[in-house]
């Protein structure tokens, strides 16, 4: 192995992990990698030497400060994955495609790429801000389905855009390592089958590999976490509490909430803060793999280490704990008990000193509940847990968290306008904290310093779908929107109407007025082209249609469907 690291710094989780697959991959153990988010990086962790890949140009100019003199920075040159292109080259020449990516720099890249080598056909890059071409045959997006304005034909998704070869041979070169251009090769194209989205789809959880490095470091305090709400107060306070006690402890709440960030914290309020923070994911280990990895194993004098071990001193950090099947829980309750460890095939026991943190997308009770371990329960490690609210249920906090990061980032002069701010705060952040993280490190990097609607990513410009209106967060008031409808005299035509756009959205289609015309006769409904249109004009004021201009058509809203899954409770 190569003494040097290879860092990896991109903005995006989510594309990190994926290149970082790709990277392991293609140079297995001849490198140590260390992939960091741009907001996570931190003085000191490059050392002269090493070698930085960043995931696009615009960041050069923010990470620079972090690559010591003499450091070698390759730009990530992004290439489609040519393993999931069968659909593409199949298709008649000459078709219309519109391409639809996240930001329309990414648009316009993919659309080049597209251009290069599959050139018979002609590519429209997606733009929100521009009506849709009425003459579209397909839609291409690189793993952006959730972008994808409904109702548009057949949607061919091509995965997300993989490094190109030539990042492998620069790397090769610049850390000299002992791999020649074959073997590379090899791997690589190797390495865009296994990353394709046919091989994904194939494989069962089981046989997927694990992304993430089991070591890692708590670079989290209490006081980096950001607790205007009282919900985050709660979490904190108890955190602050159990930090000391030296239990075990469970945290759970959606994805991207901060629960690995607030274990870093609590491992460094601990006793155990001078130790390791170990970090192990259970989901896509084999039940074999797991064992192996939590508790070690020896083959004779062949002893390989588990992280329990590795953690000695430390703290231990389980993500995805359901996942761990009973035997295992019962074998780690064990080890916190007893504070004694046995390797698989083990002659001995171990003493250990481990302090574990849990979490899940679930609760205990939820776990101790029926359907997660097929006939067995899950095994109660910790009665101490800790809830992490939804960024939604604490949207208070989103002013302090978008200056923290402006504040990491050294972009204290960024602002944005109203309107994106209104947009921000209205925004459902399925993928919580770290989804705001992940936009707000976008934004700081357009080179602007006053951020304006047209700037915003794509599923903040466009999805009004993915917005939140007050009532829809809070509770839905029933009450009055079915009084509006009723002063209309219409309510059960409504139901119907918004129950064919419910089908539709199902199929992923969308309606103009005769389609929908059409499946209402089908429900013995028969409106005129004005009753119609009126009532969809009181459905759409209603916010319980989204209209789109051209051949998006209309469909059903977020709040349309909450509307209707509740009327319908209310009636049976
Ligand atoms: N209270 C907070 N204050 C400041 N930043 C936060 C806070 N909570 C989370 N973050 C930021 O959001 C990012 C995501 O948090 P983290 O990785 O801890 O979430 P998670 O719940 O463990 O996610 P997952 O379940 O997807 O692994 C962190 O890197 C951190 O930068």
């Amino acid at each position: 192995m190569s003494e040097s690291k290879l860092h990896i710094i991109s903005i995006q989780e989510r594309y990190l992990a994926t290149i970082t697959k790709q990277l392991k991959e293609v140079f297995r153990d001849l490198i140590q990698l260390s992939p960091t988010t741009i907001k996570d990086l931190q003085n000191n962790t490059i050392e002269p030497g090493d070698v930085v890949i960043l995931s696009s140009d615009i960041l050069i100019g923010f990470a620079l400060q972090f690559i010591p003199e003499g450091c070698q920075y390759i730009i990530a040159k992004r290439e489609i994955n040519y393993a999931n292109m069968k659909e593409v080259i199949e298709l008649p020449p000459g078709r219309k495609i519109l391409v639809v990516n996240d930001t329309l720099i990414n648009t316009n890249e993919t659309v080049d790429s597209l251009r290069e080598t599959f050139s018979e056909h002609q590519y429209f890059a997606y733009d929100p801000s521009q009506p849709i071409p009425e003459f579209i045959d397909y839609i291409i997006t690189p793993d952006e389905t959730h972008l994808l304005p409904g109702g548009l034909g057949k949607v061919i998704d091509i995965g997300m855009r993989l490094l190109d070869i030539e990042v492998f041979l620069e790397v090769a070169k610049l850390l000299d390592l002992s791999i020649d251009s074959i073997t590379l090769n090899k791997r690589y194209m190797k390495s865009l089958i296994s990353l394709s989205k046919s091989y994904s789809s194939t494989q069962s959880n089981d046989q997927k590999k694990i992304v993430k490095d089991v070591r890692d470091t708590a670079g989290y305090h209490f006081s980096d976490m950001i607790a205007r709400s009282s919900k985050m107060q709660i979490a904190l306070e108890q955190a602050k509490i159990y930090a000391q006690l030296d239990q075990p402890i469970h945290l759970y709440g959606e994805a991207g909430t901060g629960k690995k960030m607030l274990a870093q914290a609590i491992h460094n309020a601990s006793k155990q803060h001078s130790g390791p923070f170990v970090v192990i994911n259970c989901a896509f280990r084999t039940h074999d793999l797991l064992e192996k990895d939590l508790f070690g194993v020896e083959n004779g004098t062949d002893i390989t280490i588990g992280v329990i071990e590795m953690a000695q001193g430390g703290t231990l950090y389980i993500e995805s704990v359901n996942e761990l099947p009973v035997f295992l829980q019962k074998r780690l309750l064990q080890v916190i008990h007893t504070n004694k460890l046995e390797r698989k095939n083990g002659k001995n026991l171990i003493d250990v000193n481990v302090r574990i943190i849990t979490s899940s997308l679930y609760s205990l009770e939820e776990m101790q509940g029926e359907g997660y371990f097929e006939q067995e329960k899950h095994v109660i490690l910790t009665p101490y847990s800790i809830y992490m609210p939804s960024l939604l249920e604490r949207i208070e906090d989103i002013d302090d968290l978008i200056v923290d990061i402006k504040t990491r980032l050294h972009r204290k002069d960024l602002s944005f306008t109203e309107e994106v701010m209104q947009r921000l705060k209205t925004y459902k952040w399925k993928g919580n904290i770290k989804e705001l993280y992940n936009t707000v490190s976008y934004l700081s990097f357009l080179d602007q310093s006053l951020i304006e609607t047209h700037m915003l990513p794509l599923y903040l410009k466009e999805e009004k779908e993915s917005y939140h209106s007050e009532q829809d967060v809070q509770e839905i008031n029933m009450g009055k929107i079915i009084e509006k409808i009723e002063e209309h005299g219409f309510l059960e035509e409504s139901i119907s109407i918004l129950k064919v756009f419910q089908e539709g959205k199902q199929e992923r289609e969308s309606f103009g007025r005769t389609k929908l015309k059409a499946r209402l006769i089908e429900k013995d409904i028969d409106l005129t082209e004005q009753q119609l249109r009126m009532r969809l004009e009181v459905l759409q004021e209603l916010k319980l249609l989204n209209v789109r201009q051209g051949r998006a058509g209309t469909t059903i809203s977020r709040l349309g469907e909450r509307f209707l899954a509740n009327y319908e409770k209310q009636v049976i």
